[in-house]
């Protein structure tokens, strides 16, 4: 891997007004000093239970949410914690994003084409430059060119996500935040996109940051983990040395609450769980 991150993230916070009626007025820490880091054409993926901070971690690399003090967060060796928003907006064609549900994320009323056209024609980019790179952005998701004269309705689930996916990298991003891109799909859908997002990230040189509570899906994915526990790492590492050998009892949790089809290794995780439970290892 070369010296130099692409993302480094440096003791982030991330606080909320709390939703409990019971602490009303209080605040609390969504995200409790992260630190992680990101290299070109690397994938990390960051596990943990619903709740635990995973999406307000990317939410901050995007400057969706406000960052405590102390915060840092470096792009391509650019401090971007206080970026102002012209400076994000900017930032925008190179740190993109791609959300879990491929319904919601697109705007019903717009033609394909329209929706993957508009980042460029709001940046000067011409009519007839657009249609091409929109073609070409199609090509690489694998759809046909005729596909930018539809609606998003006319499509399946995947086929939207791989309309989503072109979305986030028609103007060839270096980071893209993944963040359950693979959910809300059928198992069969859900390998196609994956292997469609390893072959992009091979032959656009991309780096992932890769959210998901699927820790298989995560270790077929990401070379590197980092797990979340409300709202802290509590174990990072090489995807295969965190699953085969984890050193946290949360860990240890998380991973034997993965249902599997093997019944040999499900009784496994199954005993290493309750050894976490019993504290005998
Ligand atoms: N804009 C917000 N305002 C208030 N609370 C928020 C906001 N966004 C997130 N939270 C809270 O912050 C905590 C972390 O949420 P986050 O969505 O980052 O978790 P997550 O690990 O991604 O969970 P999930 O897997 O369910 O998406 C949760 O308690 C959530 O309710």
């Amino acid at each position: 891997m070369p010296a130099e991150p692409l993302l480094t993230v440096t003791d982030l916070t991330v606080e909320f007004d709390s939703t409990d009626r019971r602490r009303r007025g209080q605040r609390f820490r969504a995200v409790d000093g992260v630190s992680l880091s990101l290299a070109p054409g690397e994938t990390l993926g960051l596990v943990g239970e619903s709740g635990s901070g995973k999406s307000t971690i990317g939410n901050a690399v995007l400057g969706l949410v406000a960052t405590g003090p102390g915060s840092r967060i470096v792009f391509d060796g650019e401090d971007i914690t206080q970026a102002p928003p012209k400076r994000r907006r900017a930032l925008g064609s190179r740190i993109q994003v791609v959300f879990q549900d491929p319904y919601s994320s697109l705007n019903p009323s717009r033609t394909i084409g329209q929706t993957l056209g508009e980042p460029l024609r709001a940046t000067g980019v011409d009519r007839r430059e657009t249609r091409s790179r929109v073609a070409d952005v199609l090509s690489k998701v694998d759809m046909s060119p005729d596909v930018a004269a539809r609606y998003p309705a006319q499509f399946s689930g995947g086929q939207r996500q791989r309309i989503a996916i072109a979305r986030a990298l028609i103007r060839d991003p270096q980071l893209v935040i993944l963040d359950e891109p693979t959910s809300a799909l059928d198992l069969s859908v859900q390998a196609q996109i994956l292997n469609l997002l390893i072959a992009l990230r091979r032959d656009a040189h991309l780096s992932y940051l890769f959210i998901s509570h699927d820790i298989d899906v995560v270790r077929f994915f990401s070379h590197r983990m980092a797990v979340l526990q409300h709202g802290r790492i509590v174990e990072e590492g090489d995807v295969d040395a965190v699953i085969e050998r984890p050193r946290e009892p949360y860990t240890r949790e998380l991973l034997a609450a993965v249902p599997v089809a093997d019944p040999r290794e499900q009784r496994r995780r199954r005993e290493s769980r309750s050894s976490v439970v019993t504290g005998s290892r």
